[in-house]
């Protein structure tokens, strides 16, 4: 009872302050996403993304050298598809010597302790801008499957440390893993994106990549039928608990911010590490209010990946990785 109990007396100072903390922020908590493109000397900004990049091999070798000197140790790669290379059976992305392949092996030889994650999913390879294959207006699951298991086992194959299927078809995850075994690859994790939501947070991405849903004839418009719809919470849940028993390591709430209840329903039920994917948008909503001088861009970041930790992620997928790392150090 006041006044015996008087809470400001914790906050009187920032010494005090510290020692009660209950959440700190550290590079140990983020995955870096990369973007790759083909080409040499490569740095372009993505527009709706200011200060983010598509990187050429040679620049993602000098970027990694970089990351890892400001604490950050791992990295979740994407690329860049050439038009010419993309069809509906994800063809390219089992390319041994594909741009996936090749940057999983850029990274390891500049730095060989980097945690290399890479992205499975049709969307960058698809000509229709879906994660899967396409037949007669829908996506088919067990067809996509069998894709990602061998896309996955391939990107082991160049020395992926963990493989994270964005997808979100049922079932992928027991497909993965259980042809990662088969071929003696028992050591490559799998991050699932579990609770991954049809969000129009991902926009900038799909601006990053040339890999929205094209608008034709008999193609889905959107991700719905694949991705969850936002009302839910139970099913997220379901997600979570279904990909572990089907072999995930990590399992991912995707987006961030709007999304940090259900982070914490995940991480009450579950006993594997819960990674959140602070995406694309949110990373373009903060750099747009801080360019307009309406936002305090370096306090708002802080106070957001913090609240995202405190949730319940015991690590951070996030644009601003470099900057969290360059503000903290
Ligand atoms: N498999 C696609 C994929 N993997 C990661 C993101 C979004 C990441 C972001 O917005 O930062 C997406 C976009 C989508 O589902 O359309
Ligand atoms: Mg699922």
């Amino acid at each position: 009872m006041y006044p015996l109990r008087r809470n400001r007396r914790l906050r009187t100072n920032e010494s005090m302050r510290s020692l009660v903390r209950e959440t700190i922020i550290s590079p140990n908590d983020f995955i870096v996403p990369l973007f790759v493109v083909e080409g040499k000397g490569v740095k372009e900004e993505i527009a709706s993304m200011p200060n983010y990049y598509r990187l050429s091999l040679d620049i993602l070798q000098k970027e990694v050298k970089e990351l890892w000197k400001l604490g950050l140790k791992s990295v979740l790669l994407f690329v860049k598809v050439d038009d010419k290379l993309k069809d509906n059976s994800g063809k390219e992305a089992l390319n041994a010597d594909g741009l996936m392949q090749r940057a999983i092996k850029t990274v390891k030889n500049a730095v060989p302790e980097m945690i290399v994650m890479t992205d499975v999913a049709l969307d960058p390879f698809s000509i229709y801008g879906h994660d899967g294959i396409i037949s007669e207006g829908k996506v088919l699951n067990d067809d996509t499957n069998a894709v990602l298991a061998e896309m996955s086992l391939s990107h082991a194959m160049a020395g992926a440390d963990i493989v994270a299927p964005s997808d979100m078809m049922d079932g992928r995850i027991f497909e993965i893993r259980t042809l990662l075994e088969d071929e003696g690859f028992c050591d490559t994790g799998i991050m699932a994106y579990s609770a991954k939501y049809a969000s129009a947070f991902y926009g900038p991405f799909r601006d990053a990549l040339d890999s929205a849903p094209v608008d034709a004839k008999d193609i889905p418009k959107d991700k719905k039928t694949y991705q969850m719809d936002y009302g839910n919470r139970e099913e997220a849940i379901r997600e979570a608990l279904m990909d572990i028993d089907e072999g995930a390591d990590i399992v991912m709430v995707k987006p961030g911010l709007c999304y940090l209840d259900i982070v914490r329903d995940i991480k009450e039920v579950v006993n594997v590490p819960v990674a959140v994917y602070q995406v694309s948008g949110e990373y373009a909503m903060l750099k747009a209010a801080a360019e307009k001088g309406w936002l305090d861009h370096d306090a708002v970041l802080l106070e957001q990946v913090t609240a995202i930790k405190r949730a319940g992620a015991s690590m951070i997928a996030s644009y601003f990785a470099k900057d969290v790392a360059k503000l903290i150090n």
